[in-house]
């Protein structure tokens, strides 16, 4: 993706060619800060904190944070110890664990002496392999805003949370095929759910879409169901942090919402995912995809930049107030109009994505 014309990955290794360089998502749409990870705990730190976030991503930087911290320790010890660390970030998106699971069947039984380069190397893999992941989804999803937009002359997405460049290595999920449509010259528009508490839609997908050139408008959370009732959104696309076998959708809190407000109205709801979002151990996504509980004050306070340029973090609710942070819910796949993956569109059941993915255990 381009930022100012420039071209950028999410994540990448530094000039000096070993550090690892990210977006700080926590400043932005004020400040694009660009952050060095140097070590194991600062790779810990930067996604428990969520200056890396959004699920593919998540997974290629900890595959990063285990090359750092086996530059420190190669020992399988330390490989283990890099594993358990990173593992431990972040609970509910599976790419952490799909992405730690494969640097450590890739570095296990290899000499310690080769393992640091070694694990570049396969970082780098994963990295590589979202990025063309996510170029294919928005290939796949592209179909589906041509044919709307081919009948009404233009289209209508809503989206919830960030699941674009940002979220990935690069494209996005979610907003991979909205770029797509938007460079072939489709009329696209995109409502743009604000996201509370963290607002990653407010202030991180409008920022790209913004940066694009895509045309679109921040809603509060709760004005979805109220526009889809007014024929105001012809498509709901959402990213994800887990898939079931079956076909229940884990994803940022507040996707139920649409899904039910979408059946209602007939809206299509689909969910844009690569391979390693899928769990192919859940089958019931309620009652065993973990949801992460996070800090309070996520909810009781809001970050913005003040009129004279400052980033502030201010108090909304009342004083005293406890509050609740459930971090993500589940969908369930009879909401699910269908799933955009890397091979193609299916329907949200085991058996459509089997299909997909024959060879899954
Ligand atoms: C392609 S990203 C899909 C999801 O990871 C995204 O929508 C989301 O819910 C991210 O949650 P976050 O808590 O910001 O990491």
């Amino acid at each position: 993706m381009k930022i100012d014309g420039k071209p950028y990955r999410s994540v990448w290794v530094d000039e000096d060619g070993w550090s690892v360089r990210i977006f700080d998502q926590t400043k932005l749409p004020w400040q694009l800060d660009i952050l060095r990870l140097t070590g194991l705990a600062e790779v810990a730190q930067a996604i428990r904190s969520m200056q890396v976030r959004g699920a593919p991503l998540i997974g290629a930087v900890a595959a990063y944070g285990v090359a750092l911290a086996l530059r420190a320790d190669p020992s399988t010890e330390g490989l283990e110890r890099a594993v358990a660390v990173l593992g431990e970030t972040r609970p509910t998106a599976i790419n952490l664990r799909w992405a730690l699971d494969r640097m450590r069947a890739r570095l296990h039984n290899l000499p310690p002496t080769e393992r640091v380069a070694a694990a570049y190397a396969e970082a780098l893999a994963i990295a590589d392999d979202d990025a063309e992941t996510c170029r294919r989804i928005g290939q796949h999803g592209l179909p589906l805003l041509r044919e709307i937009a081919a009948k009404k002359g233009q289209v209508k997405v809503l989206t919830h949370c960030n699941a674009g460049w940002l979220a990935t290595v690069d494209y996005g999920t979610a907003l991979s095929p909205i770029y797509q449509a938007h460079d072939e010259g489709i009329p696209v528009e995109v409502w743009v759910d604000e996201t509370r508490p963290r607002n990653q839609g407010a202030a991180l997908t409008a920022f790209e879409l913004g940066k694009h050139g895509v045309k679109h408008a921040v809603i509060a959370d709760n004005a979805g169901g109220h526009l889809m009732q007014h024929g105001e959104v012809d498509i709901v696309i959402v990213g994800t942090d887990r898939v079931t076998r079956t076909g229940d959708v884990a994803n940022k809190i507040g996707t139920y919402l649409k899904a039910l407000a979408a059946k209602d109205n007939g809206v299509p709801f689909w969910v844009a995912l690569p391979h390693s979002t899928i769990d192919w151990r859940v089958a019931d996504g309620v009652a065993e995809i973990p949801i992460e509980e996070r800090a309070a004050a996520e909810v009781t306070e809001l970050t913005g930049r003040t009129a004279d340029g400052r980033i502030e973090t201010i108090r909304v609710a009342a004083e005293g107030s406890p509050a609740a942070n459930p971090a993500f819910d589940v969908t369930p796949a009879r909401l699910v109009t269908g799933l955009i993956t890397e091979r193609g569109r299916c329907e949200a059941s085991e058996t459509g994505l089997r299909a997909l993915y024959p060879e899954a255990g």
